[in-house]
């Protein structure tokens, strides 16, 4: 099993709760109010923003190949459009629990190594896009089927893709990791996913 398929395993239990979750049931069914599509939105604009300055930071300590195979990064504005927030969302403010997970995320790639950057990242690029697999058929003529085929798309397939590789390149054999260094890895990567567990789960309270 590599390195990727492992921590899949170990994740599983979140990504159902995520799949569980009300506001991405209400992706999938179809059923989702202004309210909660605005506050999403905004929270959203802002984490993808910062996500992106995160996603730098831990590119340039990949190897010149890693870097060279990058599939070009892809604009998440046409998925924020696909869930058709109101004027009312530029009046919304990051909020406490999106600030933390993206001060987790940086704390993990400034003090960690290139496998630990990826590993804060990640759940972030691999849940959404099994997200959009999860969901894409779920319900005939959803509103917000161009969200799930965002994430599904070819571009974000490859990207989520190329972050699975990485971290089966930088961790070869996993099994052969000091518990220690193993316990780390896990940790950085378990606490993101709860993190975007957290994140839907406010996003539904709105
Ligand atoms: C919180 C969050 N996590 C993940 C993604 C998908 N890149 C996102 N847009 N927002």
């Amino acid at each position: 099993m590599s390195f990727h398929e492992f921590l899949l395993q170990q994740s599983a239990p979140i990504l159902d709760d995520i799949y569980q979750s009300s506001f991405v049931q209400g992706i999938g069914y179809n059923n989702l109010s202004q309210a909660q599509r605005d506050y999403y939105v905004a929270q959203d604009s802002y984490y993808t923003d910062y996500f992106s300055k995160l996603f730098d930071l831990t590119t340039a300590k990949l190897t010149p190949l890693q870097q060279a195979s990058k599939p070009s990064a892809t604009d998440e504005q046409d998925a924020h459009d696909a869930l058709l927030a109101s004027p009312a969302m530029s009046n919304i403010t990051p909020d406490q629990h999106n600030l933390a997970y993206l001060k987790h995320m940086e704390t993990a790639i400034t003090a960690g190594d290139a496998t630990n950057a990826m590993l804060a990242l990640l759940p972030c690029t691999e849940s959404y896009h099994l997200i959009g697999k999860h969901f894409l058929k779920a319900t005939p003529n959803n509103t917000y089927e161009p969200w799930l085929s965002y994430y599904t798309s070819p571009e974000y397939q490859a990207f989520t893709q190329w972050s699975w590789q990485v971290i089966d390149q930088q961790v070869p054999d996993w099994q052969q990791l000091s518990h220690e260094i193993q316990q780390t890895y896990l940790a950085t990567y378990l606490t993101s996913y709860r993190y975007e567990l957290t994140f839907w789960e406010h996003a539904a309270k709105h």
